[in-house]
């Protein structure tokens, strides 16, 4: 049976005040597991990921064409409403950015702002949140203090709590674990890995040895073009394209 798609990228070109910087994507993403992008810096791997919850839309300049579905749905569509698309798919950027409140505040903001719960319902739901994001146990006792006290680590999770508060769909990380330390590198990983078998994850790393730890597949991005989409292990260790392969050789920078 075909693996069902989550997000199907047609022919999807970017420009930032008319300069081209994604061409003629088209890309079909399944519904389970992890995907990574990957290539070199300023292939547009990040302005890719902001397509498929329409982020890009507040940059100034920014204008795209082409087509993103999300189950079959044309995201760009004018019956969208892209607050409830961001709700539907979450975010978790390169450095973390809590907002400057306690840290039930931080998870409590989104469900506030879509859900109307009581405040024991409100409870349940941050600490369901904070477990997700395995940051509970760290921070049960301090619920009530302020966010940017967490280490970076710590702070990154809190984000990834915030988002999962709202129950989405799908899951975008990009480049969430490059401030970080191993150890915290490595929580982030795991918590993508387990997400991947729960949801849809697409996640943006530089990472080579990232990618290959924790995606079922990967997208190789060349000067703005997809070069070569496949289940991870053969991108990885049989590259269909020169490209590629001289990518994850070291020879493209
Ligand atoms: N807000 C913006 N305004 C103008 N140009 C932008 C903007 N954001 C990105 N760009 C340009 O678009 C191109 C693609 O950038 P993008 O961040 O998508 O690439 P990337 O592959 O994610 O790079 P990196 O790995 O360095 O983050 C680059 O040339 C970048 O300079």
């Amino acid at each position: 049976m075909p693996e069902a798609v989550r997000f199907s990228l047609q022919n999807l070109t970017c420009a930032y005040s008319g300069k081209v910087v994604v061409r003629g994507v088209s890309l079909d993403i399944p519904a389970s597991g992890v995907t990574a992008f990957i290539g070199p810096s300023g292939c547009g791997k990040s302005t890719i990921l902001r397509c498929l919850n329409r982020m890009n839309d507040v940059v100034p300049g920014f204008s795209l064409s082409g087509r993103v579905l999300l189950d079959g749905e044309d995201l760009y569509g004018d019956s969208q409403d892209p607050v409830l698309i961001r709700r539907r798919v979450g975010m978790v950027f390169q450095r973390s950015n809590p907002f400057p409140t306690s840290i039930f505040n931080n998870v409590a903001y989104g469900l506030k702002l879509h859900f109307k719960l009581t405040r024991a319902e409100l409870e349940l739901e941050v600490e369901q949140a904070l477990r997700a994001a395995a940051l509970w146990d760290e921070v049960k006792d301090r619920l009530h203090t302020p966010a940017m006290r967490l280490s970076g680590g710590q702070q990154q999770r809190l984000c990834l709590a915030r988002a999962l508060a709202v129950k989405p769909e799908v899951m975008l990380f990009d480049e969430p674990a490059s401030a970080l330390d191993p150890v915290a590198t490595a929580k982030v990983e795991e918590l993508v890995m387990e997400l991947g078998r729960q949801m849809t994850v697409v996640i943006v790393t530089h990472n080579l040895a990232q990618a290959s730890r924790v995606a079922d597949r990967t997208a190789f991005f060349l000067r703005g073009e997809l070069i070569e989409f496949n289940r991870t292990v053969d991108l990885f260790t049989n590259p269909q394209r020169p490209e590629t392969e001289a990518y994850l050789l070291g020879r493209v920078s």
